[in-house]
């Protein structure tokens, strides 16, 4: 037997090799009956061995626990963005001051510079809310010009069915393989590195960076290994100490529509907020951001683009924009689209590939290839419709104050007409729940009136488990169990509804999606919103009954 190592020219002169003592067997001759049984057996033998030592081959990953699901679990087990807010939350250390020294030195070990991240021609995007949808129009809208940018980067956050669509290149999340191929790359360098405990003391020998710093360097690692040849980065959390900030020269930066939320690492000021998020500029790099602003957050994101060197513009909705489809639902999505054209433009113009750049005035004209990337854009789980069966989905995954009266008023205006059914299914588990339903009804009434109204948690199964690419939850699972939300939002609703809606209240996500089906004959209107949790989970258990 051929004892090489298993690769695929070994394999087959083994295989040929096994053939040929078959065939020169002795008992050929002196006994042909028991030759021909026997060679049969081994000829079965041999070629289920080909088989299987060929789809180790194939499949490397499988046979030595490095496959996506073992990705997935390692991913898991890293310092969640949660326990990071707990430790601040405790400490009262807001300014975690060290996670950009961190990321310099993580790369390091990874085999990368920040030099070498300034090659991949990049948007950089922060804001409080739009800045996901604002990357992804970007993205797709450089995507258009394939002959020369073959390939766009685009790395955003969070992710909801699946942690991949948090790495995509030209839109569409990096297959299994290849998130197991370069997370194991990223964790193995990880391992056989050390860093120097005087210096940082956090980085004991064998400790990892959090999830979201590992993904963010695995972000790096895969679109310089793919050769993207420009990435769109949106900010994790604020921008100032955010690890994507560990980028030194963006292209352009966006900021989308600012407002308060993840007040315990950012502060509780719009001020501190915009603060924060100006972090991100950069000498050489312009500014953009969208109109109508909060005026003090304004005024300090001007003062940042002063300190750090570079110019703000605010970009007015282009009116060329008004009657076109966009691939993203949502009135508010005028806005963000419009900051795509022009963070867009300026990749595009320093690239050589548009010879002027677009002129930021709601008159502008913007090119054919701009309106087909917006059109085409696709973003799960925002403003999204869903036919299913006898019912619709109406699907937003809003869970702060501007986005619940942003979705709410798209759901009211989208189905205000339809006299079918009206059923609210929601969560939010961390926030402040009752203030989110409060906006919610607010928003939609008195035009829509619900019959019935779900609280459930945001576990994903009946069983009580989350799908593996969810269990990176902020949530408390004490709180899940005894369903505490979920019953104070009852008895809120029940205060706000003079229509009162039948409520209910449902351990999981698979089971809330039971109840729905079981609840009219006639076809109904869901509207699903409170957090990307609630939707991401959704979307699982709805992929689950596809496939049955
Ligand atoms: N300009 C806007 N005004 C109000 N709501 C918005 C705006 N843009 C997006 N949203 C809403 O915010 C939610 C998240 O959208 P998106 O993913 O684009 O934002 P994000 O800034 O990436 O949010 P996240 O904090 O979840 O990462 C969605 O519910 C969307 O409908
Ligand atoms: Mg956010
Ligand atoms: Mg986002």
């Amino acid at each position: 037997m051929h004892k090489g190592k298993k690769n695929y020219p070994n394999l087959i002169t083994s295989f040929r090799m096994n053939l040929k003592k078959i065939i020169l067997n002795h008992d050929r001759f002196s006994h042909p009956e028991r030759w021909k049984t026997n060679a049969l057996l081994r000829f079965t033998f041999v070629y289920i061995k080909f088989l299987f030592d060929l789809m180790i081959i194939k499949n490397p990953l499988r046979m030595v626990g490095k496959t996506y699901r073992d990705a997935v679990t390692a991913l898991n087990s890293l310092q969640s963005n949660y326990a990071n807010i707990m430790a601040i939350r405790q400490t009262g250390d807001r300014k975690n001051t060290m996670t950009l020294l961190e990321m310099h030195e993580w790369s390091r070990r990874i085999g990368y510079s920040a030099s070498d991240f300034n090659k991949l021609n990049i948007v950089h995007i922060t804001g409080t809310k739009g800045k996901g949808s604002t990357a992804a129009f970007t993205s797709s809208i450089l995507g258009q010009y394939k002959e020369q940018l073959p390939r766009i980067g685009l790395y955003t956050s969070p992710h909801l069915k699946s942690v991949r669509e948090r790495i995509r290149i030209n839109g569409e999340p990096i297959s299994e393989e290849k998130f197991a191929k370069y997370f194991f790359e990223v964790w193995d360098r990880l391992d056989s590195t050390t860093s120097s405990l005087d210096k940082f003391p956090h980085m004991i020998p064998g400790s990892k960076p959090g999830y979201f710093k590992f993904l963010t360097l695995l972000s790096f690692h895969t679109f310089i290994q793919e050769d993207c040849k420009s990435c769109v980065y949106e900010v994790g959390v604020g921008g100032e100490l955010d690890s994507t900030n560990i980028i030194e020269k963006p292209i352009v930066c966006g900021v989308t529509l600012l407002g308060i939320d993840h007040t315990f690492m950012l502060g509780d000021t719009i001020e501190e907020i915009a603060w924060n998020k100006g972090g991100i500029f950069k000498s050489g790099a312009p500014a953009f951001t969208v109109e109508k602003q909060p005026p003090q957050g304004l005024t300090i994101l001007k003062e940042r683009a002063e300190e750090r060197k570079t110019t703000l513009t605010e970009v007015p909705p282009f009116k060329q924009l008004e009657n076109v489809k966009l691939g993203i639902a949502g009135e508010f999505q005028k806005s963000n689209a419009s900051l795509a054209v022009m963070l867009a433009s300026e990749i595009l113009h320093t690239s050589n590939i548009l010879e002027e750049k677009i002129k930021c005035s709601s008159n502008a004209s913007i090119p054919e290839k701009f309106i087909i990337g917006l059109q085409n854009t696709k973003w799960e789980g925002r403003c999204q419709v869903l036919e299913k069966g006898k019912n619709v989905w109406y699907i937003d995954g809003a869970h702060t104050k501007d986005s619940m009266v942003a979705a709410s008023t798209w759901f009211r205006d989208t189905v205000r007409l339809s006299k079918r059914k009206k059923i609210l299914l929601f969560n939010q588990q961390s926030r402040d729940a009752n203030a989110l339903v409060n906006n919610l009804y607010s928003s939609v009434s008195p035009e829509i009136t619900f019959d019935d109204v779900i609280f459930t948690t945001n576990v994903t199964w009946k069983s009580g488990s989350y799908s593996a690419d969810l269990v990176s939850m902020n949530t408390s699972q004490e709180d899940v169990e005894k369903l505490k939300v979920q019953e104070s939002l009852v008895k809120n609703w029940n205060k706000i509804d003079d229509n009162r809606a039948k409520t209910h209240v449902t351990a999981s996500i698979e089971e809330a999606n039971e109840l729905i089906e079981t609840l009219y004959d006639e076809p109904a209107d869901i509207f699903v919103t409170g957090s990307l949790h609630l939707v991401g989970g959704l979307l699982v258990v709805f992929d689950r009954i596809d496939v049955k």
